[in-house]
């Protein structure tokens, strides 16, 4: 099971482990030494002792064996404590690294299989359970293991058959902890579940802690009564897996001691006979407080039943397949996008788009329309290969997205989102998220562009004001303006948007637009759009319906088709129209 744990933690960390780590377990094996080393000297002095009177001499140099000892055990220790730290958590830092770039390179489709709470538990607790045993256990169970094993070797040397019954239950006491291991093993799986299903409904409570009050009246209603199960569910399995192994433990204990008790009793049998008093005390004397030893490493052994499963998990997350990325990149030739059969569904059965084909030329503007569902979102995804396409193909200037792969591909393109996401930090570093190398004139430049640089002048610490929580200080307008200069500074040829001037007030949607149109120029920008009237201009118009492309061409042209591109804009006009007469 250790020899597991150690190989999987440094599979864990790419098959590295910091050379720190090994130098520290060395010390913490010299650790182990001088503290049984006592033991002998212990053995020798009793032994003289029951012999006769001892000189002065001998004693004293006995204590400044023990006192030598001690120095060198606590000097050992202070080199190994420091060393196994370092070690275990420079070689679990770069574990967390690997897990985070493999992360980044999973198609979208597997994020939304999992609930956040659940990633972020692989990313955190699972593997703070795999550094605690490199970073605490392991130089434990070096010490616990070594000093009774040199100290059985010890009393075999002095009497082979009193010594070999004191450890003749060993194989018993370690049955029991494997059972115990399995026992925990069990109730681990479902304490995991528990604390995963109560840390997501913590977080849902936490981030929806408006909706809660809006809609949930005193007593919080059903979001709280959520909360509250799954903590009772978290309060019950935690109590279980405390409670569960009492009796293991006990045994375990009763295996483990049950040799000494023995071994003294057939000493007692053979005392005056061919045992000789000073050995059996010397039995006495050595044999409990090691085995005790032993005990206490066997209970920090059962520590590690989360550890097995914690491996598990993060072993899984790592052989997730990711995007297949092409061992040399193609290079598009120019910025046309061509979807040629484009097949892709979410969910295997339950297709989302079903043979789109079109071209849409370099430096074109070209807008994604259709009812709620049609597929249009998704369409844009796959042309920023977010997920891979199901079957046919979409290329970029004659390369298959596949062949550019997506490193290449997001010098390529840039993406407006329609749920801005901002990552603690400043506006800046917000703004220069793909282009960690921008200096604060190109920053600036992009944000004058995006209509952003006058509100962001006006913040408190200017461009080095912290957003919050994904922009939880900013304004929804303002949030947007910042998501259009991020990708204003990408300067990617291509751009696919995702409007979302919906959720914002007039004047914020007028300068987004602005900021958009300053974004379009010379680029080829495929736009999602929501309000028919912000596209009337575009080059080219896919109107997508239940995953098809119903219909396509100029809005003069679908207007004049009469089918369902006419019909939106009929309904969008008439609901605009309703909004005015309401109001007045
Ligand atoms: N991650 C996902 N997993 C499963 N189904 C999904 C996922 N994302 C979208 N869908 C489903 O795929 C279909 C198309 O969704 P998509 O978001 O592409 O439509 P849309 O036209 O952009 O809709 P809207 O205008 O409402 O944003 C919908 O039925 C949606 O429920």
């Amino acid at each position: 099971m250790m020899r597991d744990l150690m190989l999987a933690g440094r599979e864990m960390a790419g098959g590295h482990t910091d050379p720190r780590l090994r130098t520290g377990l060395l010390w913490a094996a010299a650790e182990a030494l001088f503290a049984a080393l006592p033991y002998g000297l212990l053995w020798w002095l009793l032994s003289a002792l029951l012999g006769g009177p001892v000189p002065a001499v001998q004693t004293g140099a006995v204590a400044a064996g023990l006192l030598l000892c001690l120095g060198l055990r606590i000097a050992c220790a202070r080199r190994a404590m420091p060393a196994t730290f370092a070690g275990a958590y420079a070689t679990m830092g770069q574990a967390r690294l690997r897990l985070a770039d493999h992360l980044r390179q999973l198609p979208l489709g597997w994020f939304a299989r999992q609930r956040s709470g659940a990633i972020a538990g692989a990313l955190v607790t699972d593997l703070q359970v795999v550094e605690d045993i490199w970073a605490h256990f392991l130089g434990v169970f070096f010490g616990g293991l070594l000093v009774p094993l040199l100290v059985t070797a010890l009393l075999i040397a002095v009497d082979w058959r009193l010594g070999l019954l004191v450890g003749a239950t060993l194989p018993l006491a370690f049955g029991v902890l494997a059972l115990s291991q399995q026992v925990l093993g069990k109730l681990a799986v479902k304490v995991h579940a528990a604390n995963a299903q109560g840390q997501a409904e913590v977080l849902d409570y936490v981030q929806g802690i408006a909706v809660v009050r809006a809609f949930g009246g005193r007593s919080g209603g059903l979001v709280f009564e959520r909360l509250a199960q799954a903590l009772a569910a978290m309060r019950r399995r935690a109590l279980a897996i405390e409670l569960w192994p009492v009796p293991l433990i006990v045994a375990f204990g009763f295996a483990v001691e049950a040799g000494f008790a023995l071994a003294l009793w057939a000493g007692a049998q053979r005392l005056g006979r061919d045992l000789d008093g000073a050995t059996l005390l010397l039995f006495a004397v050595l044999a409990l407080p090691v085995y005790r030893q032993l005990f206490e490493v066997g209970l920090a052994f059962l520590e590690l039943r989360y550890a097995r499963q914690a491996l598990q998990r993060l072993r899984a997350l790592l052989a997730e397949p990711c995007l297949p990325e092409p061992a040399r990149s193609a290079v598009p030739a120019t910025h046309d996008i061509e979807l040629d059969d484009v097949h892709f569904s979410h969910v295997p059965g339950e297709p989302v788009l079903r043979g789109i084909s079109c071209a849409l030329p370099a430096g074109s503007v070209t807008a994604v329309v259709g009812p709620s569902g049609a597929g249009k979102s998704t369409l844009v995804h796959l042309i920023a290969r977010l997920w891979d396409v199901e079957r046919g193909a979409i290329r970029i200037g004659g390369q298959d997205l596949r062949a550019i792969g997506s490193e290449a591909l997001h010098r390529q393109v840039a993406m407006v989102f329609q749920d801005v996401v901002l990552f603690s930090g400043s506006v800046r570093d917000n703004i220069r998220l793909g282009r960690p190398g921008a200096t604060p004139q190109d920053v600036e430049a992009a944000a004058r562009q995006a209509g952003a640089h006058d509100f962001i002048e006006r913040l408190p610490l200017g461009y080095d004001t912290p957003v919050g929580e994904n922009g939880a200080r900013l304004s929804g307008g303002e949030r947007q303006r910042i998501s259009i200069a991020r990708a204003l500074l990408l300067d990617a040829p291509i751009l696919l948007l995702d409007e979302a001037s919906a959720s914002v007030d007039a004047s914020s949607a007028a300068q987004i637009q602005q900021a958009l149109s300053a974004l379009a120029r010379d680029r080829t920008v495929v736009v999602i759009a929501h309000r028919l009237r912000t596209v009337r201009a575009a080059d080219h118009i896919l109107v997508l319906d239940e995953g098809r492309l119903a219909e396509q061409g100029r809005h003069e042209e679908l207007l004049a088709r009469n089918g369902l591109y006419a019909r939106l804009w009929a309904c969008q006009e008439r609901a605009a129209r309703w909004g005015i007469r309401a109001a007045h």
